[in-house]
C-alpha cells in the first residue's frame, strides 16, 4: 500500500478545503445518542435534549427503513438548521460506501449543515481506502460549500476485514476522530453465532473444574460455578490500542437489550475500564447510564488526587494506603484527574460533585 508523504498529509485534499487538524480534540462524548430523524416524534424530542447528552447523531443508516432513507436525510437537515445546538455535538451516521444513498447523503449534508456537523460516522468500514474515499470528497464538498472547519470521519469498526485493518483505518486520514465497535454487523460478518446486538452470551462461558472426591478422582456430577465470558474483549481492547496510537478516540457501540439495564451498565463500564471513551445511546434511558459510566468515580477522583498530591515534581515512589505508587501510577490517576476537569468543563453537576470532593495538601 502506498502512503501519503509525512508532509503531505496535512495537507488539504481540495483547493479551498479548511486546514486539516493536527490534534483531535477530546471532546467529551461519553454517550453518542441515536435518533431517526425520520420519526417525527422522535425527532421532536431532539431540541429539548440538547444539553442533557454529549452527542446527537442523526442516523441514516440502519434501522432506518428503504422508503424513509430521503426522509430521514431532509430531517436531519431540518433539525440541524433549526436548532442550537449549543455545547452538545451533532454528529451523523451517513449509510454505507457501497448503498445507493450515501452519495446523495454526502452532497446534500455538507453544503446545508457541514458548518454544524462535528462528526460524520461511517459504517463497514473495510480498509484505509473507503476513509480516502470520504476524506476526498468531504474536501471537495467542504470547499465548494465554503465550509471553515473539517468535518472529522468516525469509522464503526464491524466487518472482519476492517478488524484486521484496524491499524491504517485509524491512521488513513487527518480527519479520523474514532472507531466505535459494531457488534451486530461484526457478529454477522464474522459469522458468530450470536444473535444479541451487544453484550455477552451464556453459552461462552469457562467453567470451574470438577472437585475431587473421596477417591481423588474429579467428580463430574458435582454443581461447578461457570463464568460468562465476555465476547467481545478481543475486539475492544484491539480497537483502543489501535486508537491510542494514532492518538484518536475508541467507543463501544450499540447494546440492544433496552430493557436491561444492568447488562448495558455493565457492557459500558467493561468498555470504560478497557480505554473507550464513551458508547452509543439507542434509547433515552441509555444516556444516563453512560454518563455516570464514563465519568470517573468520586472515589477514583480522590484516589487520583491524592496520588498527584504525594508524587510532588512526579518521580520516586510513595506508599499510600499500603499501596505503591509511582511514575507509572501518577500517569494512569491524570488520566482520569484530566477526564473529570474536561467533564467538568461541560456539566455543572459533575463539577459540583469533583469540587465537593476534599483535596489533600500537596
Ligand atoms: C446495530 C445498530 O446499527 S444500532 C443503531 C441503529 N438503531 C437505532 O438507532 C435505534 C434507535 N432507537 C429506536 O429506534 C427506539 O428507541 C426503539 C425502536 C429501540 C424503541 O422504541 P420504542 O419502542 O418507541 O421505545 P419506548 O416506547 O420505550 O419509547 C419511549 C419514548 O422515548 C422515545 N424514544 C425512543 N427512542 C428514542 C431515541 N433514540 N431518541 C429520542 N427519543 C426516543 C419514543 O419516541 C417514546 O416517546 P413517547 O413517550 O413520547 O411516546
Ligand atoms: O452498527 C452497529 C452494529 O452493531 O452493527
Ligand atoms: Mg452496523
Amino acid at each position: 500500500m502506498s502512503h501519503k508523504s509525512a508532509k503531505d498529509f496535512f495537507r488539504p485534499l481540495a483547493v479551498g478545503a479548511p486546514q486539516p487538524l493536527r490534534e483531535i480534540p477530546a471532546r467529551p462524548s461519553r454517550a453518542i445518542h441515536f435518533f431517526d430523524p425520520s420519526n417525527e416524534k422522535m425527532a421532536a424530542k431532539i431540541p429539548a435534549m440538547v444539553g442533557t447528552v454529549d452527542v446527537l447523531l442523526g442516523n441514516l443508516e440502519d434501522a432506518i427503513k428503504a422508503d424513509n432513507k430521503v426522509a430521514a436525510r431532509e430531517g436531519l437537515v431540518k433539525i440541524a438548521q433549526e436548532t442550537d445546538f449549543g455545547p452538545t455535538q451533532l454528529w451523523t451516521r451517513i449509510n454505507a460506501l457501497d448503498s445507493p444513498w450515501v452519495l446523495d447523503d454526502l452532497t446534500t449534508l455538507v453544503p446545508a449543515i457541514g458548518e454544524k456537523l462535528d462528526v460524520i460516522m461511517v459504517p463497514k468500514v473495510q480498509g484505509a481506502e473507503d476513509i480516502h474515499y470520504v476524506d476526498r470528497i468531504l474536501a471537495q464538498l467542504e470547499a465548494k460549500a465554503g465550509i471553515t472547519r473539517p468535518i472529522l470521519i468516525h469509522a464503526i469498526l464491524e466487518t472482519a476485514r476492517g478488524v484486521a485493518n484496524v491499524e491504517e483505518i485509524c491512521g488513513a486520514s487527518p480527519r479520523m476522530q474514532g472507531l466505535s465497535l459494531g457488534p451486530a454487523d461484526l457478529a454477522a460478518d464474522r459469522k458468530m453465532k450470536t444473535t444479541r446486538v451487544g453484550g455477552g452470551h451464556p453459552g461462552y462461558l469457562v467453567r470451574e473444574d470438577a472437585p475431587r472426591g473421596a477417591d481423588g478422582l474429579p467428580d463430574l456430577d458435582a454443581k461447578r460455578a461457570i463464568f460468562q465470558q465476555d465476547l467481545w474483549h478481543y475486539t475492544i481492547a484491539k480497537m483502543v490500542d489501535a486508537c491510542a496510537t494514532h492518538g484518536i478516540y475508541p467507543y463501544y457501540g450499540p447494546f440492544g437489550d433496552i430493557k436491561d439495564t444492568v447488562a448495558c451498565e455493565d457492557q459500558f463500564r467493561n468498555a470504560f475500564l478497557l480505554g473507550c471513551v464513551g458508547t452509543w445511546s439507542l434509547h433515552p434511558v441509555q444516556i444516563k447510564i453512560a454518563n455516570r459510566v464514563f465519568s470517573p468515580s468520586v472515589e477514583d477522583i480522590a484516589h487520583a488526587r491524592r496520588v498527584v498530591a504525594a508524587m510532588g515534581d512526579g518521580t520516586g515512589a510513595v506508599m499510600i494506603d499500603g499501596k505503591m505508587e509511582d511514575d507509572a501510577s501518577l500517569k494512569q490517576c491524570l488520566v482520569l484527574v484530566e477526564l473529570a476537569e474536561k467533564l467538568a468543563e461541560i456539566d455543572p453537576d459533575l463539577k459540583a460533585t469533583y469540587d465537593a470532593i476534599e483535596t489533600p495538601e500537596a
